[in-house]
């Protein structure tokens, strides 16, 4: 065991890296560091050692890729699915759901709810997008004439409204009570489970019950888990009592009532769930609670990077206006999927933030056979880190990579690039099951957003600080000054 052991060590030290030492392995430049600096002592040592190289998190090898032709050879392949360790933090919450599951699980419960991410059941969800980010112009208002506020509380509680809806079918109104429990503990959690990744005595699960963060934890927990199980019990009644009467009256009883009520992710799972694979009711919790948990704060940051982006740069701002200008004529109407489809510059803004911001700044795996990049030979039980921010401004690819240039995604730009040059959303089998819908919020809630106000921005990019725990924020947020726009300011 030993020497297979010393064989590990010998192969992963053939790769370049920085110096490692006993039990903290080369965790060194992080250890007195304050939170505001991490991010960048990460790229220092990435800028270092790039493309490809190894870090010791204690007795962990990570191997790190920054070079589209090396990310490709994990993305693409089907043998490299398994996620990294860290994700097992996420497991009290999620279980395993899409996210976090591996092998005959992920495989299975992938293929069944593919289909529930189609373009018509993405169709109905643009209202839901509408009606959400129609709020969220609203109490917007009130910032005009404020000399700057921070734009990101009232993004990420209209995410939440937006995901709440599709994933359950069950408002919360996070845009009108912000403290509301299960919003609270959303919140919550992620800072829990971030604090424990970066604090590596909370890792083993013995000892990390026993601290307060671990206390606090199972409170949110409680409070998540009640809320997810409340409402799935509830649908599913609601379910078996229109199958009844449906079979009675032949019609659902929604319609025999002259209503059309919209179905959410839920009810989708639930129907597939009656009518052939059978989902527990543990199942059905995970998976919805996966979207809770990738489906807002994902998009929340997408949105406010290209805000942020759109209020630094007038002329991409106005060329955007313009835009809407010609699909809306003025109206505040709601978009129709078509009208979303026409928003092509906006579709590059949204790009080209994703780019020098992805929402998901890095994406790891666990391997379980050894595989070639590059050079190397790199042995299974090690970990593989893609650093996607890093990908993203290779100069190769992206010439001039800190410019902000939505036309990078002019189609043939876009096609005289390396396939995995850009993978805000990962690539290959474990991709992000919820892209599509990702654009279509981001397309809604920004035109929403462009007809009401004009932005600008307070901080220059040099002045953001930069926070990468999951997802990859601004500290601070981002401080907006909006001014109102004629277009369907009657209405407001
Ligand atoms: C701008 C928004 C988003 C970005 C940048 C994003 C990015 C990603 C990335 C990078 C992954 C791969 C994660 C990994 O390998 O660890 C992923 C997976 C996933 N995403 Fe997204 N995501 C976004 C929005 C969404 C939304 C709105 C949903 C759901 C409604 C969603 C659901 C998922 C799920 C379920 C997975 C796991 C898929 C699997 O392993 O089969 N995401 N996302």
């Amino acid at each position: 065991r030993n020497t297979k052991r010393a064989q590990f060590i010998r192969m992963i030290d053939q790769i370049p890296g920085p110096r490692a030492y006993p039990i903290i392995g080369s965790l060194l430049p992080f250890i007195f560091t304050k939170r505001s600096d991490m991010f960048e002592v990460g790229q220092k040592i990435i800028y270092k050692h790039s493309p490809i190289f190894r870090i010791w998190i204690g007795r962990l090898a990570d191997i790190n890729l920054t070079r589209p032709e090396h990310v490709e050879v994990v993305l693409s392949s089907s043998k490299h699915l398994d996620k990294a360790i860290m994700y097992t933090f996420l497991h009290r919450w999620l279980g395993t759901g899409l996210l976090t599951a591996t092998g005959q699980k992920w495989h299975s419960h992938r293929k069944m709810i593919t289909p529930t991410f189609h373009f018509k059941i993405l169709d109905s969800f643009v209202e839901v997008f509408s009606e959400k980010s129609e709020i969220l112009v609203s109490k917007l208002q009130k910032e005009v004439g404020s000399q700057g506020f921070d734009v990101y509380p009232y993004i990420t509680k209209c995410a939440l409204d937006i995901i709440c809806e599709t994933a359950m079918g069950t408002p919360i109104f996070a845009q009108d009570d912000g403290n509301s429990e299960y919003v609270k503990a959303v919140y919550d959690m992620s800072e829990i489970v971030v604090e424990r990744i970066l604090h590596p005595w909370l890792h083993p699960e013995f000892i990390f019950k026993l601290s307060a963060s671990g206390r606090r934890h199972d409170v949110c927990l409680k409070v998540l888990h009640g809320f997810t199980k409340k409402v799935i019990g509830e649908r599913k009644v609601q379910m078996l009592i229109n199958r009844e009467n449906s079979d009675q009256f032949s019609g659902s009883n929604d319609e025999a009532m002259g209503k059309k009520r919209r179905k959410a992710f839920l009810d989708l799972l639930l129907e597939v769930s009656l009518d052939g694979v059978k989902l527990t009711d543990e199942e059905l919790r995970e998976e919805v609670d996966t979207f809770m948990f990738e489906g807002h704060d994902t998009t929340s940051a997408g949105i406010c990077w290209a805000v942020y982006l759109l209020g630094l740069h007038p002329d991409v701002q106005e060329k955007a206006y313009q835009e809407q200008e010609s699909i809306f004529q003025g109206s505040d109407r709601s978009p129709t999927m078509k009208d979303l489809n026409e928003m092509k510059y906006l579709e590059r803004v949204i790009k080209e933030s994703l780019r020098l911001y992805p929402s998901v700044p890095v994406v790891s795996r666990r391997l379980n056979e050894d595989i070639e990049i590059g050079d190397y030979t790199i042995p299974a039980g090690c970990m593989l880190t893609i650093q996607i921010y890093n990908l993203h401004r290779n100069p190769d690819q992206f010439p001039d990579p800190e410019k902000f240039d939505p036309d990078n995604f002019l189609p043939e730009r876009a096609a005289k690039r390396h396939p995995y040059a850009y993978t805000p959303f990962s690539a290959g089998p474990r991709n992000c099951i919820g892209q599509k819908f990702a654009l279509l919020e981001e397309k809604t809630v920004l035109s929403y957003i462009l007809r009401h106000y004009e932005l600008r921005s307070l901080d220059k990019r040099e002045n953001i600080t930069l926070i990468s725990e999951l997802i990859l924020r601004p500290q601070g947020g981002i401080r907006l000054i909006i001014t109102p726009r004629n277009a369907g300011s009657s209405k407001m």
